[in-house]
C-alpha cells in the first residue's frame, strides 16, 4: 500500500524543501491550541551527529523522570477530544539506556548502514504536517466508537480510506546520557482513554520510571487481496504512531512506533531493536518479541527475507559490528534455540531438520528452572558458541528448519509454536599489554565477565478458527498460552495498582507458572530486561477466510494487548554485574572466562608437550645412533674377529707347517731318510722302525688354508737292520763300535738312545700340541662354520627368497668333514697318547740297561782291541760267558741287562699285542684278512665319542717292532 503522504526520498538529508500539504484542523484541535509542529518534535532542528547526539532539548535529568511541565520539550502530541480530554503523548528522550561513555560511544558506533540510515532519516524529517481530529471523537478505544475522535490526516486520505503517514524518523533518537528509565510515551487522559488503558492520569507520573526499557510498536501488514477495500475505518498514521478505528469500539491507540504497510524490515528494526541490541552487548538484558493474529507478518518481521532480513539478521549483524568496533573488550556468544510447542519445550539445534508436525522426537524433555541469578531457564539446552555472522545465521536457521510449521486458512506457513532465540553475550575488559591473556590473573581484569542475554521471540499466532482436530489442538495451546502472557501483562498493571509499588513484582500473584511461554517471559516482564513488543496487524480481513468482523475484532485485541504491554510492563533493567569466574553458579556460568583459563592451560599444556616431543625426540634419535652405533661397533668387532680367527689360523697352520719342516729336517739329520722318502721319528734306536708321517698343506673347498695331514705308516726295514745286515755280509759279525758309530750317525746330535728317545719323545709332544693346536683350530672353525651356516640360514629365511640350499649343504658337508676329521685326529691323538705311554716306559727299562751295556762295552774295548770289536759284539750277545776272565763275567752280565733291554721291548711289544687281542676279542676291533685291522662299524656307532685306534698303525707299530726284535735276535742266532 502506498503513503499517501509524499515522503522524503530516504536518501536525502537535508528537510524537504516542498511543504506537506496543509492538514485539516478539527474543532477539538482548535480548542486546545493546536498540536505542536512536527519541527517543534523533531528533526529540523536536531543536529545531524549521528545517533547518539540529540537535540539538548530532549535531554532530561538523567536520573529523575521526565515531569510533565517539561514535557513540551519533549516530543509531544497533544490533542483534546471531545470531551475535554487531552491526549498528550511525550516521547522520552532515552527509550532506551545509553552508553556510559558518551562520545566515545558515539565515536565507536559501527558504520552499519542501519545506523547512519537513522541519520539521514532524522535529518530528514519532512516539514510540519497539519494534524486535525475530528471534534467529539472519544478518546482512544473507549468503546463507543461513535463520535470519538479519531485523528485524521485531512488532505492525505488515500482512495481507500486509510491514512498512511511515516512514522517519525528518529523517534527514539533523542537520549541522554547514562539516563535508563525515562518514560517512553505517556499519556494524559483522564478519561476514558485512560480507563480502558487501565491508567490513571493521576498515576501516570509515578510509572513514568521504568516505562522507557519498553517499547511497544504496531506494524500493519499490507493486504494481499487485490479486491480488497478498506472501509475507511482505519487510520494509521505512523509519523504519530497512531493507529485509529473509527468503527464499532473504536479508538485511537498510540504507541512508541506505528509501522505502516510500506514500512521494511530495516525500518522496523531500526526502531524497535536496534536500540536494544546496542544495550544488551553494553551488559543488559533485552527481549524483543512479535505478537499478533496468525498470518499478520510476525516471522516476516522477526526474520524477514532474503531481500528483506528482519530483526533476527538485522540484530545479529549489528552485534558483530559492534564487537568489530569495541576493541577494548573481547566477547563470547552462544546461541540456543528452543520452541514451545503444545506446551512442550524442545530444542530446536537438537532435532533433526525437517518440519516435524506432529511427530514425536526421543528428545530428552526440556524443563524450566529457576535460578537466582539466571532467572527462569530451560534445561538441558545445547548452546553453540558462535564466532561469526555467517556462523549464527546459519545456525538459527536450523533452528527455523526444525520449527514446526503448517498450513493454516491465514497462513501457508503458519509457526505453530513459540520460537526463541537466546544470544548470551559474554564480554571482558582486554587487558592491555596482554591481549593473548597468556597468564591466568593477568588475562582476568577487575571487573570480570558480564554476561547479557538477548531473546528474540516469535510468538505462535493467535487463531479463532481451525479446520483439523491437530491445528485446533495446536491453536487451543497457543491461544491460551497468548492469553495467559496477555493476563499476566493485565495483572502486572493490576499487581502495582494493588500494592501501589513498583517493586512488588515478584510474580507471586501472577500466573506466570500458567504457560511455558510466561515462565519463559517472566525475567523480562518483571523489569529485569529492556522489551521491546513487535504486535501485527492486518487492517481488512482480505485473504482471511474469517469474517471481517471478527478479523476486526483480533485486530483490535491485538492493539489493546499492545496497550496493556505499554501501560504495565515497567522494565528497571540493570547493566548486568560483572562475574568473576571463581565459583558459583553464575562464575560457572561464565564461559568466557573459563575458554581463557582453558585456552591458557591448553596453552601450556601444548608447550609441555611440544617441548616434552623435542626431547624424547632428541633422546631416541641418540638412542637410535647409540643403537646403530654398537650395531656397527658389535659388526666391525666381529668382523674383525673373524679376520683375526683367519689370520691365526693361517699363521698356526703356516707355523705348523714350520714346525713340521723344521722336524723333517731335524729328523732327517738325526735317523736319515730311507729310500722311499720316508723317515722313522724312532729310527734313533736301532730296534724300532718308525713309521713315517706325512703332513701336506692343501687348500679346502672354499681357499681358505686347510691343513690335510696323512699319517701313514709304512712298514720299513730299520736302518739298522739294514744296515746290520750289509755289516753281516761284509764282515760277518760287525763290531759294535761300527755299529755304535752307525748309531751315533743315525743318531744325529743325539748322540745315544736315550737322547733319542727323549728327542723322539718331544717330537711327538710337539706333535700332540701341533695337532692339539689343529684340533682347536678346527673346531674353532667348526664353530665359526656352523655360525655363518645358521645366520645365513636365517637370512635366507628371513628374506622369503627361499633357503640356500645348496651352500648349506656344503656347508653341512664341510661340518661332517670337519667332524670326521676331528674325530680321526682325536683318535690318533689318542694313539699317540698311548704310544707315548709305551714309549717312556720302554725308555726306562732301555736306560737302565743302555748304562749297564755302555759300561761292559766300554771295559770290553779295554779287553779287546779295535779288530776284535766285531766279535765282541757277537760275544757280547747272549751265550754262556768265558769262565777264564774277569770281564768277561761282567760282560756276561751286561749282555743280561741288555736281553733284559730287549724283554722290556719285547713286554712292550707284547703289551700293544694283548690290547689288540683284548679289542679284538671284545669286539672293539675287526682283524682284517692281511693282518690290519679296523673298527668294528657297530662299535663305532655304539660309542662315537670314543676315540677310534689307528690299528693299523697300532698293527705296523708291533709289526715293526717285531721285526726289529727279530734282527737282533736273528744276530743273536
Ligand atoms: N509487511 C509485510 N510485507 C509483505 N509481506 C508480508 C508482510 N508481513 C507479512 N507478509 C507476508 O504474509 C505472509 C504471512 O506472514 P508471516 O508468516 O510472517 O505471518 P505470521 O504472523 O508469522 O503468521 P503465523 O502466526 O501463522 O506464523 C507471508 O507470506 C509474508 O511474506
Amino acid at each position: 500500500m502506498s503513503a499517501s503522504l509524499p515522503r522524503p526520498a530516504r536518501p536525502s538529508l537535508g528537510p524537504p524543501t516542498a511543504a506537506l500539504p496543509a492538514l485539516p484542523v478539527g474543532k477539538t484541535r482548535k480548542s486546545t491550541g493546536g498540536l505542536p509542529t512536527p519541527a517543534g518534535r523533531s528533526t529540523p532542528t536536531t543536529p545531524r551527529t549521528g545517533l547518539r547526539a540529540p537535540s539538548s532539548a530532549f535531554l532530561p535529568p538523567p536520573t529523575s523522570p521526565a515531569p510533565s511541565g517539561s514535557l513540551t520539550q519533549s516530543r509531544s502530541i497533544s490533542g483534546l477530544n471531545t470531551a475535554g480530554k487531552t491526549i498528550r503523548k511525550v516521547v522520552s528522550i532515552n527509550s532506551f539506556p545509553q552508553p556510559p561513555r558518551g562520545e566515545a560511544r558515539i565515536a565507536s558506533l559501527p558504520p552499519s548502514p542501519l545506523s547512519t540510515g537513522i541519520s539521514s532519516r532524522k535529518s530528514k524529517t519532512p516539514t510540519t504536517p497539519t494534524y486535525q481530529f475530528s471534534s467529539g471523537t472519544p478518546s482512544l478505544l473507549n468503546g463507543t466508537g461513535e463520535g470519538k475522535s479519531v485523528a485524521r490526516l485531512i488532505g492525505t486520505r488515500n482512495s481507500d480510506g486509510l491514512i498512511s503517514v511515516s512514522s517519525p524518523p528518529q523517534s527514539r533518537s533523542s537520549s541522554a546520557q547514562d539516563s535508563y528509565s525515562t518514560s517512553a510515551t505517556q499519556y494524559e487522559d483522564g478519561g476514558e482513554g485512560a480507563q480502558q488503558n487501565g491508567t490513571a492520569s493521576g498515576k501516570r507520573t509515578s510509572k513514568i520510571d521504568g516505562k522507557g526499557n519498553v517499547i511497544v510498536s504496531v506494524r500493519v501488514r499490507p493486504d494481499s487481496g487485490a479486491n480488497e477495500r478498506p472501509d475507511g475505518e482505519w487510520m494509521v498514521d505512523g509519523r504519530k504512531s497512531l493507529i485509529a478505528y473509527n468503527g464499532k469500539e473504536g479508538g485511537s491507540h498510540y504507541y512508541d512506533n506505528v509501522f505502516a504497510t510500506h514500512d521494511d524490515n530495516s525500518r522496523v528494526y531500526d526502531h524497535i531493536a536496534k536500540r536494544l541490541v546496542r544495550r544488551v552487548m553494553e551488559g543488559y538484558h533485552g527481549t524483543v518479541f512479535a505478537y499478533g493474529m496468525t498470518g499478520t507478518g510476525k516471522t516476516f518481521s522477526m526474520q524477514g527475507t532474503a531481500s528483506s532480513p528482519g530483526v533476527i539478521p538485522l540484530a545479529i549483524t549489528d552485534i558483530f559490528s559492534y564487537i568489530r568496533e569495541t576493541p577494548s573488550r573481547e566477547f563470547l556468544l552462544r546461541v540456543s534455540y528452543l520452541e514451545i510447542y503444545n506446551e512442550r519445550i524442545h530444542d530446536l539445534l537438537s532435532m533433526p531438520t525437517g518440519n516435524m508436525v506432529g511427530g514425536n522426537q526421543a528428545q530428552e524433555e526440556i524443563k524450566l528452572r529457576e535460578d537466582s541469578k539466571r532467572g527462569v531457564y530451560a534445561s538441558p539446552l545445547k548452546e553453540e558458541i558462535v564466532q561469526s555472522p555467517t556462523q549464527l545465521l546459519r545456525v538459527i536457521a536450523r533452528g527455523d528448519q526444525a520449527r514446526r510449521t503448517a498450513s493454516t486458512q491465514f497462513n501457508a506457513r503458519s509457526s505453530r509454536s513459540h520460537a526463541v532465540v537466546q544470544i548470551v553475550v559474554e564480554s571482558r575488559e582486554r587487558v592491555p599489554g596482554n591481549p593473548a591473556g597468556d597468564n591466568k590473573r593477568q588475562g582476568l581484569p577487575p571487573g570480570g565477565v558480564r554476561v547479557s542475554t538477548l531473546s528474540l521471540i516469535d510468538l505462535a499466532g493467535s487463531e479463532k478458527a481451525a479446520e483439523t482436530k491437530e491445528r485446533r489442538q495446536e491453536g487451543s495451546h497457543i491461544n491460551k498460552s497468548l492469553l495467559t502472557l496477555g493476563t499476566v501483562i493485565a495483572k502486572l498493571s493490576d499487581s502495582k495498582e494493588k500494592d501501589g509499588k513498583l517493586a512488588d513484582k515478584d510474580g507471586k500473584h501472577l500466573p506466570y507458572r500458567d504457560s511455558k511461554l510466561t515462565r519463559l517471559l517472566q525475567g523480562a516482564l518483571s523489569g529485569n530486561s529492556l522489551v521491546s513488543i513487535l504486535c501485527t496487524i492486518q487492517i481488512g480481513s482480505a485473504g482471511s477466510v474469517a469474517t471481517a468482523n471478527s478479523h476486526t475484532t483480533e485486530t483490535l485485541n491485538t492493539l489493546k494487548f499492545a496497550s496493556r504491554a505499554k501501560n504495565n510492563i515497567v522494565s528497571h533493567a540493570k547493566r548486568a554485574e560483572e562475574a568473576l569466574g571463581g565459583g558459583g553458579d553464575g562464575g560457572a556460568r561464565v564461559l568466557l572466562e573459563r575458554y581463557r583459563m582453558e585456552i591458557v592451560e591448553l596453552r601450556k599444556e601444548l608447550e609441555t608437550q611440544a617441548n616434552n616431543k623435542n626431547k624424547k625426540d632428541v633422546e631416541e634419535e641418540k638412542e637410535r645412533d647409540a643403537v646403530e652405533e654398537r650395531a656397527r661397533e658389535k659388526e666391525a668387532e666381529q668382523r674383525h674377529e673373524e679376520q683375526m680367527l683367519e689370520m691365526q689360523l693361517a699363521r698356526t697352520a703356516l707355523k705348523e707347517r714350520i714346525d713340521h719342516l723344521n722336524r723333517l729336517i731335524l729328523s732327517s739329520k738325526s735317523t736319515g731318510v730311507n729310500a722311499s722318502g720316508s723317515y722313522s721319528s724312532l729310527g734313533m734306536h736301532p730296534r724300532y722302525s718308525q713309521g713315517s708321517v706325512r703332513s701336506s698343506m692343501a687348500a679346502s673347498n672354499a681357499g681358505r688354508p686347510m691343513m690335510e695331514r696323512t699319517a701313514s705308516m709304512t712298514s720299513t726295514t730299520s736302518t739298522i737292520g739294514r744296515k746290520s745286515s750289509s755289516h753281516r755280509s761284509s764282515g760277518g759279525v760287525e763290531a759294535p763300535a761300527a755299529l755304535l758309530g752307525d748309531d751315533e750317525d743315525s743318531m744325529g746330535e743325539f748322540g745315544d738312545g736315550t737322547a733319542s728317545l727323549a728327542a723322539q719323545n718331544r717330537a711327538l709332544q710337539a706333535d700332540l700340541a701341533d695337532k692339539n693346536r689343529y684340533i682347536q683350530t678346527l673346531e674353532k672353525r667348526l664353530l665359526q662354520a656352523r655360525r655363518a651356516s645358521s645366520s645365513r640360514t636365517s637370512v635366507g629365511l628371513a628374506s622369503g627368497k627361499g633357503i640356500m640350499v645348496g651352500e648349506d649343504h656344503s656347508v653341512s658337508t664341510l661340518i661332517k668333514e670337519k667332524d670326521a676329521e676331528i674325530a680321526e685326529l682325536r683318535a690318533r691323538l689318542d694313539d699317540k697318547d698311548k704310544m707315548v705311554t709305551a714309549l717312556r716306559s720302554a725308555a726306562r727299562s732301555r736306560d737302565n740297561a743302555d748304562r749297564v751295556e755302555s759300561r761292559a762295552e766300554h771295559r770290553i774295548s779295554e779287553h779287546r782291541g779295535s779288530e776284535h770289536r766285531g766279535s765282541q759284539i757277537l760275544d757280547s750277545n747272549p751265550g754262556p760267558p768265558p769262565a777264564t776272565s774277569l770281564p768277561s763275567t761282567s760282560l756276561a752280565r751286561q749282555v743280561s741287562h741288555l736281553r733284559s733291554r730287549t724283554k722290556s721291548v719285547d713286554e712292550m711289544s707284547r703289551m700293544l699285542d694283548e690290547m689288540i687281542a683284548d679289542r679284538v676279542e671284545t669286539g672293539q676291533i675287526i682283524r682284517g684278512t692281511r693282518g690290519s685291522f679296523r673298527v668294528a662299524p657297530e662299535r663305532q656307532k655304539e660309542s662315537p665319542a670314543e676315540p677310534p685306534i689307528q690299528l693299523q698303525l697300532l698293527s705296523k707299530q708291533r709289526t715293526s717292532v717285531v721285526l726289529e726284535q727279530q734282527g737282533p735276535v736273528a744276530m743273536e742266532a
